[in-house]
């Protein structure tokens, strides 16, 4: 074997250098393209640091703990960089400044940038659209969520809701435990496929997930080696930022929506329109009827957004598919945890429960509530969102903004992905006064009254808040009411977590305690 000579080596390591040297400036340059943008701002944060010193500073701590930390250091706004998506970030959990974002300035901060990798038709689902194509969508589907189409679906809520108070009742004679999150994971999944699209999968009263259940479960949840993958793509995006769009656009990249689920609701979906259609003058009720009354046919060659009306109420039949998938997924999970935690703490507050009841009893005359009915609950209503202040199922929201603007002295540049997060502002002793403490009382009028509005945020704010809170509260109150119509709840010694330990959640995403919540029922009468 001839060994290759000095002046050969030396040149290769000279090409070599050349080279490294050559990409380390066009990657510095690539950086530096986005990250001076806070520079001379004066918004305190990690800025350079936050490249290693994020990991280094932060040994052994998950996101949210990390975050939390730079929130004690540099205060209620953190200026940083977004490595993934190439452009500066700020954190905040200031109620001033996300009034501004939220409400008063909101044409600076119209979109979400929410960017779903994933080939499904649920990216045309109202999360996930930016500029015209949302206000297009979010005019059109605010009709299907009226008060008058609300009072509607109320009956439907009730039988399903009467289905889960028997249930729990026959569970309660039987003395058996109850998984929480199973119970109402069924009630909320049942209720989602036959107000979106009128299709009953009778999950109520099951002890294994119905189809319908495990497709909706499952459907913006990857599988564990998907959830690997994507995890170490990541982080080597922060280094390689182009990695993952361009496995994506190669179609190496695990798509984040479950591809068997997606075909499942597709073809569900689609049987759905076609028996609609198929039916003659009948009445609308579910959500898939009402977009189904503004769907422009694309058969006939109209294009959805020129054609838009001058209050924009179109959908194309694609776009209605999308919509419906993204219900069934906004609208299942965020439902399902808050109604379980809420059971929970009410066990874990028997006076609290005791005063629901009260009401209920008081307020509720026959054995179902009607829609005034409901919305004369105050109490419970309070019990509901101070569960949703504890246990916001979703951490935060975002907004990125179009210019550069100042607000009360903070500088948010152009194209700036901004964190709202909503945990930070719920717990936070600024704005709640022993913010540890179950408390329905602090959502008494009164105290609402002088309370600053932004600092109770669940379902969002402004115009972007989130299409179905009303919904999700007739979905709540209707659920407390058919079940402690029947049982009460009570802590059992396998109830987990135990007095005084924190309640650890499976990931920081979703409210998914570790160890599933298990209570007693005791039947009321
Ligand atoms: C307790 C239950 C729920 C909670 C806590 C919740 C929370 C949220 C939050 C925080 C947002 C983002 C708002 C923002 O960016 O300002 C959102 C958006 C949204 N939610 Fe909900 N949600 C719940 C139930 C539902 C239900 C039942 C549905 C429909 C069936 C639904 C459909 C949507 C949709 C379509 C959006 C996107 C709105 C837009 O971009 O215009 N959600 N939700």
């Amino acid at each position: 074997m001839e060994l290759p000579l000095i002046g050969e080596l030396s040149s290769t390591a000279c090409l070599l250098s050349t080279i490294i040297l050559l990409l380390s400036c066009v990657y510095y340059y690539y950086l530096r393209s986005f990250f001076g943008a806070w520079d001379g701002l004066g918004v305190p944060g990690p800025k350079y640091e936050f490249f290693f010193g994020y990991s280094r500073q932060s040994k052994g701590k998950t996101w949210l703990k990390r975050l939390d930390d730079y929130f004690q250091r540099y205060g209620k706004n953190v200026a940083s960089y977004n490595l993934e998506r190439r452009c500066p970030r700020l954190s905040t959990c200031d109620s001033g400044l996300m009034k501004h974002i939220m409400v008063k300035d909101f044409n600076n901060f119209v979109d979400r940038g929410a960017n779903l990798m994933t080939t499904s038709n649920i990216k045309r689902g109202l999360f996930f659209l930016d500029g015209p194509d949302w206000r297009r969508i979010r005019s059109t589907l605010s009709s299907v969520f009226s008060s008058g189409k609300l009072k509607v679906m109320t009956s439907h809520i009730n039988r399903t809701g009467e289905n889960l108070g028997k249930h729990l009742l026959a569970k309660a004679t039987q003395k058996k435990l109850i998984d929480v999150k199973h119970e109402c994971g069924h009630y909320t999944s049942e209720l989602i496929a036959t107000l979106s699209f009128g299709v009953n999968p009778k999950a109520v009263g099951q002890d294994d997930d119905a189809e319908f259940t495990v497709h909706t479960k499952g459907l913006i949840n990857p599988n564990p080696g998907s959830k690997l993958i994507l995890w170490l793509l990541d982080t080597l995006s922060y280094f390689f930022p182009f990695l993952f769009p361009l496995m994506f656009r190669l179609g190496v990249l695990p798509d984040f929506v479950t591809p068997s689920a997606d075909r499942y609701f597709s073809s569900t979906l689609e049987s759905a329109i076609d028996a609609k259609r198929g039916q003659t003058a009948k009445k609308h009720t579910d959500m898939l009827d009402l977009m189904m009354q503004v769907e422009v046919q694309e058969a006939q060659g109209t294009d959805a957004v020129s054609t838009a009306t001058p209050t924009g109420r179109r959908l194309t039949h694609e776009e209605i598919i999308g919509q419906s998938k993204l219900l069934l997924f906004a609208g299942y999970e965020t439902t399902a945890s808050t109604f379980t935690m809420c059971l929970y703490k009410l066990a874990q507050n028997p006076e609290i429960q005791e005063k629901v009841i009260e009401e209920i009893v008081t307020e509720v005359k026959g054995d179902v509530p009607t829609y005034e009915e409901l919305s004369q609950l105050k109490y419970t209503e309070q019990a509901i969102n101070e569960t949703l202040r504890f246990f916001p199922p979703l951490k935060f929201v975002e907004r990125v903004s179009k210019e550069q603007k100042t607000y009360d002295g903070i500088t948010i540049p152009a194209n700036t992905h901004i964190m709202i997060h909503i945990w930070k502002v719920h717990m936070n002793p600024d704005y709640w006064a022993d913010p540890e403490k179950f408390d329905p009382d602090r959502f008494s009028e009164e105290n609402k009254a002088t309370r600053d509005s932004l600092t109770f945020v669940p379902f969002g704010f402004g115009p972007r808040l989130c299409i179905g809170q009303r919904l999700a509260y007739l979905e709540l109150k209707a659920g407390l009411v058919h079940v402690l119509k029947k049982v009460r709840v009570e802590l059992n010694e396998t109830t987990e977590p135990k007095a005084g330990e924190e309640m650890k959640m499976l990931d920081e995403t979703f409210v998914t305690p570790e160890k599933g919540i298990k209570l007693a029922v005791i039947p009321r009468e």
